[in-house]
């Protein structure tokens, strides 16, 4: 197996079809022996996930239910960040119209890719703070590359990580880890991450980076595809569920807490920390 992935990525015989995108957010291509795809996230500088970027992404996983999708690696074109989480300017100062329906893609785009049937793999290749660390959790396997930063850090922003972030995380690194880790807002260093198995490999740079994740596909792809992903999916029904169930309850959460003054004041001091940099 690994020796026919090594001749179709060397493009010997290997057929890589582009996606048709709606838009270039998302860089999507398939390969057409293995079924395997790579979604590139494609929003300069930082990936921020706006509502437009989720919208591309939950259009793609949608698309990908019909094709002969095996597995999915998820990666990012910014030589520097996998994603800097959610995009600040959808949560200053928006309507309320707006920001519900930004929350609401966020809320589709996670619940896909959390209950994606196939193998999924986050190839982090850089920073991936808050929503960029819930995108990485919600893969089946991480691989991050050394020295950057990745966790849940609302609390650093006078903001809460919902419950389905934390529960996300709880489930990966267990309820003492995660509980320390959320309270304090901890961003971990690639390599702290891998300690405490919020991440499960390193890689030297992106060429392993990539080697690895493809590895982990193919041990993935030789499994009964069926029993497979009835294990995953039991796994993770209860924390989807938890969302499911509660979609109104979450956005109306997150709508009041995000137009409180304190939250508006605190958002506004971090956007400008950010723009003085
Ligand atoms: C009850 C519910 C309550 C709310 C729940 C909210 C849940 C999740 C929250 C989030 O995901 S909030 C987002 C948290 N993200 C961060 O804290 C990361 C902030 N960014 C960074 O730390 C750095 O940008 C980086 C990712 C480490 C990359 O550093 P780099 O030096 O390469 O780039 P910068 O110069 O810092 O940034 C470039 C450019 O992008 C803008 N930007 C960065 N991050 C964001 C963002 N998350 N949203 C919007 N814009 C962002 C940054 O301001 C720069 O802009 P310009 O100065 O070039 O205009």
């Amino acid at each position: 197996m690994f020796v026919l992935r090594q001749c179709l990525t060397l493009g010997t015989k290997s057929s890589v079809r582009n996606f048709a995108a709606a838009t270039n957010l998302v860089n999507v291509k398939i390969n057409e022996d293995t079924g395997v795809v790579i979604m590139e996230l494609n929003k300069p500088p930082v990936n921020s996930l706006n509502y437009e970027l989720l919208e591309a992404m939950h259009r793609t996983l949608v698309k990908l239910e019909n094709e002969r999708c095996s597995g999915m690696i998820l990666t990012s074109s910014s030589p520097n960040t996998f994603s800097a989480g959610l995009d600040l300017l959808e949560m200053y100062k928006p309507t309320v119209d707006k920001a519900r329906k930004f929350w609401g893609m966020l809320q589709n785009t996670w619940i896909k890719l959390y209950s994606a049937p196939y193998p999924t793999v986050a190839a982090i290749n850089g920073h991936s703070p808050a929503g960029g660390c819930l995108l990485a959790m919600s893969c089946e396997y991480r691989i991050m590359v050394p020295k950057k930063k990745i966790g849940l850090n609302e609390t650093q922003l006078g903001i809460v990580a919902p419950q389905w972030f934390q529960d996300c995380m709880k489930n990966i690194i267990g309820s003492r880890q995660a509980e320390k880790a959320l309270i304090a807002g901890t961003l971990f260093s690639s390599e702290e991450a891998a300690k405490i198995g919020l991440i499960d490999e390193l890689a030297t740079d992106k060429e392993d980076l990539m080697k690895k994740a493809h590895d982990f596909m193919d041990e993935q792809l030789g499994l009964p595809p069926l029993a497979r992903s009835t294990v995953k999916i039991g796994f993770r029904k209860d924390t989807l569920n938890r969302l499911i169930n509660s979609r109104e309850v979450d956005t109306k959460y997150f709508i009041d807490f995000i137009f409180q003054p304190k939250v508006q004041e605190s958002l506004e001091m971090y956007l400008q920390a950010l723009k003085k940099k």
